[in-house]
């Protein structure tokens, strides 16, 4: 196995041999969890992993789509908003809120409606639980035994029935309400119906098996919602630690919005100072800290190695992100490093790297990207927040999840206050 840890050789892999590193090893987790990893993060390099990618991306994740989807984004922030109004200054989980907030957003746009009561969370934390478990019969397969005494592979069976269950019942709808209509206006049509008539049509080359559609399903709902609701309480949770950088951003809050009674997407590229804290938060806390595994497809020399083909290779993002000789003082929350710096995270610069880069770097960026902003630039403008029960800023438990996400191990609770 190779790990990358630092931004040259994420760079070498990601970047200069992006092609021979762009295939993902054949794991039994993700392929026990989605479905003989027939999903987009899973599925080998070629023909099949490209065209799935690219439903994802034409309906989905371009930039014209996730415009499209600006209404969902502001109705849901603003219905999580009047939420934590009407808390009256009690107790609020914003973990919790942060969940169904993306994940609404994410099921509106892909699924066609929310599906806000179900136990997703539960059924969320054990898929990622037992998708990153270490998995002694990935390294040694005849010690695979192992993970069957463990009680791994028993867990992760369960999972995957329990979110079949889900999604064959997401997929029935959708088949149910389609007997009804024909010639709705291709705008009206979700994700799941795109799939559908893709498959009806037939028009990939190859059949677009139900388990498939599940599949690119499943891939949207973990990826989309898992990660972006962890930034967004990481985030919130070093503000309320930092209360220099909560009021610095509510004071650029005030000033976009110039007394309205919400920040509009129209105003996010006026907010550099929460970019930064973003990019901040990213660098700290990358939701998915080693990315997704790869495998070489040839033999590769790199950085004067010799890479076998076939080799599992790993990029550890979180690593590179806390590199001293990258960034100065890397454990202090510092939004202010990113201004008036050109460094991003979308994939061409190898010292922030949450999403990835090249051919199998993230394809969501935008998704994810534009809903954070506009939660977090929603919350901190409309609320001061404060920890409950007299905890103090610097004593908030900030322990880390041990899991393929980077949780915060304990919800976020604060009493919040509107500000006006
Ligand atoms: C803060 C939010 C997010 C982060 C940090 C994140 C991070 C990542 C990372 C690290 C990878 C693997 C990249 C690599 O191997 O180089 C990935 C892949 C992927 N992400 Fe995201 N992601 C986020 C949000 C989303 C959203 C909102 C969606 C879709 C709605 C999404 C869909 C995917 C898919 C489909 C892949 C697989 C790409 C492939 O293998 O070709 N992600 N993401």
């Amino acid at each position: 196995m190779l790990v990358a840890s630092s931004a040259e050789a994420a760079k070498e892999i990601m970047k200069t041999h992006d092609l021979k590193f762009a295939n993902r090893p054949k794991l039994s987790m993700p392929d026990t969890l989605t479905y003989g990893s027939s999903d987009i993060t899973f599925s080998p390099y070629g023909e099949f992993w490209r065209q799935v990618k690219s439903i994802a991306v034409v309906h989905l994740l371009n930039t014209a789509r996730v415009q499209s989807f600006r209404q969902v984004r502001e109705k849901q922030t603003a219905l999580m908003i009047e939420t934590i109004a009407k808390s009256h200054k009690s107790v609020i989980d914003l973990s919790e809120l942060s969940f169904w907030l993306v994940n609404n957003i994410v099921c509106t746009v892909s699924l066609g409606k929310s599906y806000q009561g179900l136990k997703f969370t539960d059924l969320l934390e054990r898929f990622v639980h037992v998708l990153g478990a270490l998995c002694i019969g990935n390294f040694i397969p005849w010690l695979s035994w192992i993970d069957r005494l463990s009680g791994l592979q028993d867990k992760a069976h369960k999972v995957a029935k329990d979110f079949d269950d889900f999604l064959e019942g997401v997929v029935k709808e959708h088949l149910d309400k389609r007997k009804e209509w024909d010639d709705q206006s291709k705008e009206d049509r979700d994700l799941v119906d795109i799939l559908l008539d893709i498959q009806s049509a037939n028009a990939l080359g190859f059949a677009l098996q139900r388990e498939t559609i599940k599949a690119i399903i499943l891939d949207v709902f973990a990826a989309g919602t898992d990660t972006t609701y962890a930034s967004l309480v990481w985030s919130l949770s070093e503000l309320m630690r930092h209360p220099r950088v909560m009021k610095k951003l509510q004071q650029e809050a005030t000033e976009v919005a110039q007394g309205r009674s919400m920040i509009y997407e129209s105003d996010l590229d006026k907010m550099e100072y929460l970019k930064a804290t973003i990019k901040e938060t990213l660098r700290l806390y990358p939701p998915i800290p080693l990315l997704i595994p790869r495998q070489s497809m040839q033999d590769v020399k790199l950085m004067g190695y010799d890479i076998p083909a076939g080799t599992q290779t790993i990029v550890n993002a979180w690593a590179i992100g806390h590199d001293p000789t990258l960034w100065d003082e890397p454990d202090e929350f510092r939004p202010e490093r990113f201004l008036n710096s050109s460094i991003d995270y979308k994939g061409l610069h190898f010292e922030l790297i949450p999403f990835g880069a090249g051919r199998r770097g993230c394809p969501g960026v935008q998704f994810a990207i534009v809903m954070y902003e506009l939660a977090l630039a929603n919350v901190i403008y409309k609320f001061n927040l404060e920890l409950p029960n007299g905890v103090e800023a610097k004593d908030l438990d900030m322990s880390e999840t041990n899991s393929l996400t980077l949780h915060k191990k304990t919800p976020l609770l604060v009493i919040a206050t509107p500000r006006f």
